[in-house]
């Protein structure tokens, strides 16, 4: 499912870390902690090829994404890949059910029910038709998760999905992304600070500027 084999980023002089090797089979869910700063987010955008690594290989579904194009690795990415960016990126003039059913369109399906149920998975079934303006940030937070379990994808990319919300709706989050593994055999990388998020996961590793080191 994603295989990651003596991964290392670097800017310019400043590494940032190296020798990340990891394995994550279907039905997997772990947790990535790490103090500010120390790539985090960086290598969930490695996994996903939206970052290239200074060195090392990302194998995504069995394809190593260096090997493709721009092109394919978004057709990868659209296919199997569900990520809340920490930055939410909800599109402003979509309503809320729109945002969430568009990775749906970008398969080609409409499928107005499994909308209504991402929705109500994460606590929202209320705000369909409301702007993202008309928004808090947890709410807005909670539209990206929903975004990203709508269509099933086999790779669930987290950074910090719980980090504007109360500590129930937090935990009614992470339940939403513990089914997604437990119920359709997803893999699924949190990345997180909090301790009661990760508990979530089967195992949780900690990111030191010299690759993983297993905590769990
Ligand atoms: N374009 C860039 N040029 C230079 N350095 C960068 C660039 N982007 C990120 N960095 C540095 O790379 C490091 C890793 O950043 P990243 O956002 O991945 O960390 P993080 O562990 O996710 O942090 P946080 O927990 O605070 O979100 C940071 O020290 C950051 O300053």
């Amino acid at each position: 499912m994603l295989r990651l084999v003596g991964l290392a980023k670097r800017y310019g002089d400043t590494p940032v870390f190296e020798g990340v090797d990891l394995e994550l089979r279907p039905g997997r869910f772990i947790a990535l902690l790490g103090e500010s700063g120390v790539g985090k987010s960086t290598l969930l955008n490695c996994m996903a090829g939206l970052d290239t690594p200074t060195a090392g290989r990302v194998e995504l579904m069995g394809q190593d994404l260096a090997a493709l194009d721009e092109a394919g690795r978004a057709r990868l990415r659209r296919t199997h890949l569900g990520f809340v960016f920490q930055a939410f990126h909800v599109l402003p003039h979509l309503s809320v059910a729109d945002n969430v059913a568009l990775p749906l369109l970008l398969l080609g399906r409409n499928d107005p029910q499994r909308v209504r149920q991402a929705l109500a998975d994460v606590g929202l079934e209320g705000l369909a038709e409301r702007l993202p303006a008309q928004l808090s940030g947890g709410q807005l937070q909670r539209v990206a998760i929903a975004r990203a379990l709508v269509h099933r994808p086999a790779l669930l990319l987290a950074d910090e999905p719980s980090g504007n919300l109360d500590p129930d709706t937090a935990a009614r989050v992470m339940q939403a992304l513990a089914s997604q593994v437990r119920e359709h055999q997803a893999a699924c990388v949190l990345v997180t600070h909090s301790q009661a998020a990760a508990a979530h996961a089967d195992r949780v590793f900690k990111l030191t500027p010299h690759g993983l080191r297993s905590l769990t």
